[in-house]
């Protein structure tokens, strides 16, 4: 038998990100099934990136001193002799963010991360820095592969199909899995890797077919629907303890979104499209998600990595509790690593794997993860009301990447006018005239 004694360099692009001590402390705890030699963030910002890597190295020191480790805003240093690449970068931080959500609401449409004028708008943004790190990642290391779950994912996933066909990268999400997770509660099961599961769409725009125990192959669809129906994906007690207000809302309302097509299960971002109106009623432009993660999330990050260095100890800190947004990477970079082919969910173009919608879509659908990157697994048709969304939809996202590669103003308007949530192509009109302005630092100059 040959012995495999490999261990990985892993470099996080958005070191400063709020989910980057969460990711450490998970690929700390997965050592023995991922075992790394070095350790290396890169960020644009130097100051944001140094709270949390001043943090993160006591971390290592105290944890695992044999691992190299530091944080850089040199493209050549970080992506040098790199095997895996984490994706993690937020163009224009939360500040741009807050617009995305803030200049909608301002013309009676819903703003949100992913969603929207404002999903149009951070997709928009983020193409050119996600090219840009896969190329530093082909020079200076070939044989790496990137994992990114830098978002609008859906459009970031179109740039790289158009303009870099064959780079080696992954783009993910975790929602599904979350959303699984909390169907393992529901189901008495431990997590979702003890269900199996059939699921189609496009990235924050899918849904289930079918779910079943991985093991017994008994089919919880039915029991899960009768949940859902009643409760959404809220499953309170000790998995949702802290759980923030506006993701309660959000997977109570699935009970909602399941209505409108009880063949299946429905990711909870639908209820953007088949709601909107309700959402702008119950939304508060002058507080919007931004505010409340700035209050919360990036508080608490930032406030423990502080902590940490004045204390010089990372004993007892905010992260050793597992979560799963890095669970899920750090069990990919497992399965590239070893072959292993296990099952995710990837965003890829369709090619068949729904085989009623077009071949050059990027749909998000299962995929084997091995050394060759991903197989999809074929889900079969999309029923009638998922084939009129999701070709609606993915035209919005195939406009956005026009828009950056013609630098057109028509085609981002286009993107606008078309997408589900907006009513009416002036109000699409006055949404990106306002947005032409705060973005003007990161969009091409759209003619
Ligand atoms: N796919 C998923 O399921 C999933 C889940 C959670 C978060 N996300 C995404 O992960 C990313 C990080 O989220 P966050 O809330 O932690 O954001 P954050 O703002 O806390 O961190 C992002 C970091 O990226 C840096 N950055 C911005 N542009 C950069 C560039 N061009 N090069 C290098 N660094 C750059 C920023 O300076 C910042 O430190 C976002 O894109 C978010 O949408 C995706
Ligand atoms: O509003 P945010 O920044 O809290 O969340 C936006 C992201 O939401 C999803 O990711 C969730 C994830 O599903 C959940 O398991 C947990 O780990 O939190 C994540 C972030 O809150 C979504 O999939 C991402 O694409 C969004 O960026
Ligand atoms: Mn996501």
């Amino acid at each position: 038998m040959v012995e495999d004694n490999r261990k990985f360099s892993v470099v996080i692009a958005g070191g400063g990100s709020t989910f980057t001590p969460g990711f450490v402390i998970n690929l700390l705890k997965s050592q023995d099934k991922f075992p790394l030699r070095k350790l290396k963030f890169y960020d644009n910002d130097a100051e944001r990136q140094k709270k949390i890597g001043d943090a993160v190295a006591i971390i290592m020191k105290e944890r695992a001193p044999e691992i190299e480790f530091s944080y850089t805003t040199d493209p050549k240093e970080a992506f040098t002799d790199v095997d895996f690449v984490m994706g993690s970068i937020r163009v224009g931080k939360y500040e741009m963010r807050s617009y995305d959500e803030k200049i909608p609401l301002k013309y009676g449409v819903y703003g949100q991360e992913t969603t929207g004028p404002g999903g149009m708008a951070y997709g928009l943004r983020s193409i050119k820095s996600i090219i840009e790190i896969i190329d530093w990642m082909e020079e200076y290391s070939p044989n790496a592969w990137m994992i990114n779950y830098s978002n609008t994912i859906a459009i970031v996933s179109e740039a790289c199909r158009r303009f870099r066909p064959n780079a080696k990268v992954i783009n993910i999400c975790d929602m599904p899995i979350d959303l699984m997770d909390r169907m393992a509660v529901i189901a008495g099961r431990k997590s979702f890797k003890d269900l199996d599961f059939k699921y189609y769409g496009l990235n924050h725009f899918g849904w289930w077919k079918e779910v079943r125990d991985r093991k017994t192959g008994e089919d919880l669809t039915p029991m899960l629907k009768e949940y859902v129906a009643k409760n959404g994906y809220w499953v309170g007690g000790e998995y949702d303890e802290h759980t923030e207000a506006s993701w309660e809302a959000t997977f109570k309302e699935a009970a909602e979104v399941y209505q409108l097509d009880p063949t299946t299960l429905p990711n909870t971002y639908l209820q953007y499209y088949y709601f909107p109106q309700y959402e702008v009623k119950n939304a508060d432009p002058k507080h919007t998600r931004t505010d409340e993660i700035l209050e919360y999330r990036q508080k608490l990050v930032f406030g423990e990595c502080e902590r940490i260095v004045k204390e010089g100890t990372a004993k007892g800190n905010l992260w050793d509790y597992s979560e799963v947004h890095s669970e899920y990477i750090v069990d990919i970079c497992h399965a590239i690593a070893y072959n292993t082919h296990e099952k995710f969910l990837a965003n890829i173009p369709n090619n068949g794997a729904i085989s009623n919608i077009a071949d050059d879509a990027i749909v998000e659908v299962p995929c084997l993860f091995g050394a060759d990157g991903v197989q999809p697994i074929c889900q079969g048709e999309a029923g009638r009301l998922q084939y009129g969304m999701i070709n609606e939809q993915v035209t919005c996202e195939k406009l956005v990447v026009d828009a950056y590669e013609q630098k057109s103003y028509v085609k981002m308007l286009e993107a606008f006018a078309l997408n589900k949530t907006v009513p009416d192509a002036s109000v699409a009109k006055k949404i990106l005239d306002d947005m032409m302005v705060v973005n003007k630092p990161y969009w091409p100059d759209l003619k």
